[in-house]
């Protein structure tokens, strides 16, 4: 089972003294029930007494508690590691990667799986011990009589084979749930993203209530229900082998094999004991099954840190960052591949690790190997050129069914000089905000060359290279902490800039702290910007940031900021659609459905 491999893997020493204990409480217990059945047996046993009673319930108690701590510890410890690395592995997995699982399946991942899987976790120190228990049990009654030893095993394990018949059915049930469970977040993403629209238009509101939120929400009790209802069968037809196999012995094999009423007090005893245990394992077979799905889901996601597209391997972060930045495409390009699902981001080639290839890693990679990452001018292995990729310059194609089309930029050929304004224009999925993201490292070329101060990018120092640029993005976060930042004076530091940007009166600064993130659009787009300056370095990229100022501020950004960035001889990328300024720039990009128009010698012929 994958979750106790999970398990394994936190501590396998853990799990080996939590099995000793958990053993010899077992033994112990069976032990205990050899003591009942000394006294009560029309026999009595010299042996039994009251000390040894004790001692033995005294092991009993020591060892289940031992194995409970030890086991605790580790199912906590498991449910750290998992959620440390799963927070890890969103920031370590490509954008790319991240964009094309889409919100909705992140928090799915990091909320529901989380916690399924903490829930099973949990789970498993009370099914070790109750299975060391059963296995004592079991033991003294192959003891007593192999006979019914062997008829009850034998019962056991039919019933084991019936649960697990309908437990595949379960399992497949929750599976089916846990995708549903995708669908009801998006829906609950609409619900908070999308609150106005909802409020303002009932029957948009009553349509997406009826199809999407209440649709995923009774496709899922539905899924949950019927394998509630399968797996009750399933324990329901367990009962029934046990309480079977219970006449059997007691009113078939006793009588034919005529055997001793000491061996059949035994017997009771012990199917006494066991029952519980049994009746407890039973009850947490869902939760396990979950969790396993859980797990599995996880992994599909490709947010482990042992994932060979792992960006903290990224190379060049220890790197003196440059100073001043000059930034060349050279015949780049970039598509997107539409939204299939797993995908597999670039990334850089599997370490030292995945030199037996990802697959003999996890063998459920193995069964579900993850697809080849197409990339433009490369060919498949048959030699023909890989489907959904169009050649350099050419328009996307259509995809087969189910697929969308993706989008191609390039091939991008362009220089970016220092104390150099550029702005890139374009239309609307023109591919701008494509291009900032190549530009400030968050995507790398699919083909072509990128470079910085005539060194190519590559994932070897592409950390370096991010490192030159800050960027405010249309979709930009506000932290409310100067993370990273807590440098000696950086309460004045930001203040100052608070000052300049005007928006001292609304926000104010105490130990790297920002006093309120409740601002407007265009006054969080100036607290970005207090960012941005604090940084600091070579390569200034603004995607559409002066659009939601008011036009007084959008003259100074335009006219004074820009022009105080290119006095410092910083490289500036300025998307916009602004027309009125485009006169303003040093050099106009101009994109149109992903292609760069031949470049215009004279910027201010864009203006008006
Ligand atoms: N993560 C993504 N996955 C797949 N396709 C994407 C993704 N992001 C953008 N696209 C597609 O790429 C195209 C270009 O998008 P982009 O955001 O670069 O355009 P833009 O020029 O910035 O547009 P706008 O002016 O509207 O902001 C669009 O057709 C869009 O659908």
């Amino acid at each position: 089972m994958a979750l106790l491999r999970f398990l394994v893997s936190v501590s396998w020493r853990g799990i080996a003294f939590a099995v000793v204990a958990g053993l010899i409480g077992g033994a112990a217990n069976a032990f205990l029930v050899t003591q009942i059945n000394s006294v009560i047996s029309p026999k009595p046993d010299v042996h039994g007494n009251w000390v040894t009673f004790a001692a033995t319930a005294l092991v009993v108690l020591i060892t289940g508690l031992a194995s409970q701590v030890i086991l605790t510890r580790l199912a906590q410890d498991a449910i750290y590691r998992l959620r440390a690395s799963l927070g890890s592995g969103v920031i370590a997995a490509p954008l790319e990667h991240l964009e094309r699982l889409g919100a909705h399946r992140l928090m799915a991942t990091l909320t529901e799986d989380v916690r399924t899987l903490s829930q099973a976790v949990a789970a498993i120190p009370s099914v070790c011990i109750d299975a060391a228990t059963i296995v004592g049990c079991l033991t003294y009654l192959a003891i007593i009589s192999p006979t019914i030893f062997a008829v009850q095993v034998g019962a056991t394990l039919l019933s084991i084979l019936c649960v697990e018949l309908l437990a595949t059915r379960v399992r497949e049930l929750y599976r089916q749930a846990r995708e549903t469970d995708d669908e009801l977040l998006r829906s609950f993403g609409s619900v908070t993203h999308g609150i106005k629209e909802l409020k303002m238009h009932r029957d948009r509101r009553i349509d997406f209530m009826n199809r999407h939120l209440l649709g995923s929400a009774r496709e899922l009790r539905d899924k949950n229900v019927t394998a509630g209802i399968r797996f009750s069968y399933a324990q329901g037809l367990g009962q029934l082998t046990q309480l079977a196999t219970m006449a059997l012995i007691l009113f078939g094999l006793a009588a034919a094999m005529k055997l001793p009423l000491e061996q059949m007090i035994g017997y009771v005893l012990v199917t006494t004991f066991l029952s519980m245990p049994m009746q407890n394992i039973m009850h947490r077979i869902p939760d396990l099954l979950r969790g396993d799905v859980a797990l599995k889901k996880i992994r599909m996601m490709e947010l482990s840190m042992e994932t060979p597209h792992d960006e903290t391997a990224l190379g060049g972060g220890d790197r003196l960052p440059v100073t001043a930045a000059r930034i060349e495409l050279a015949d780049v390009n970039y598509s997107y591949l539409g939204d299939q699902l797993p995908a597999a981001p670039m990334g850089p080639p599997p370490g030292p690790r995945g030199a037996g290839g990802p697959d003999q890693r996890d063998p459920e990679r193995a069964e579900h190997p993850r697809p080849e990452h197409p990339r433009p001018g490369h060919t498949g292995p048959d030699g023909r050129g890989l489907p959904h990729m169009p050649p350099p310059g050419m328009p996307p194609q259509v995809s087969g069914a189910g697929e969308r089309a993706g989008f191609h930029l390039g091939p991008m050929n362009l220089v970016l000089q220092p104390g150099q304004v550029t702005f890139v224009v374009g239309g609307n999925g023109s591919g701008k905000s494509t291009l900032a993201k190549l530009l400030s490292g968050l995507y790398l070329p699919q083909s072509g060359t990128m470079s910085l101060n005539g060194e190519p990018i590559g994932h070897h120092n592409i950390e370096w290279f991010r490192h030159a640029t800050s960027a405010i993005f249309t979709d930009f976060h506000l932290f409310e902490d100067f993370f990273g930042y807590l440098r000696p004076g950086i309460d004045d530091e930001v203040n100052r800039l608070l000052q300049q940007l005007q928006i001292a009166h609304k926000v104010s600064v105490h130990d790297g702290k920002l006093s309120s993130i409740a601002l407007s659009q265009g006054q969080r787009k100036r607290l970005a910007l207090v960012t941005a300056l604090l940084e600091d370095r070579p390569v200034y990229l603004f995607d559409e940031w002066a659009a939601d100022q008011e036009p007084q501020f959008r003259e100074t950004f335009y006219h004074e900021i820009l022009a105080e960035l290119r006095r410092r001889g910083k490289t500036v990328i300025v998307i916009t659609h602004d027309d009125r300024y485009f006169h303003l720039a040093d050099q106009l990009v101009k994109l149109d459905f992903g292609s760069q128009e031949t470049p215009v010698p004279e910027a201010a012929s864009y203006a008006r």
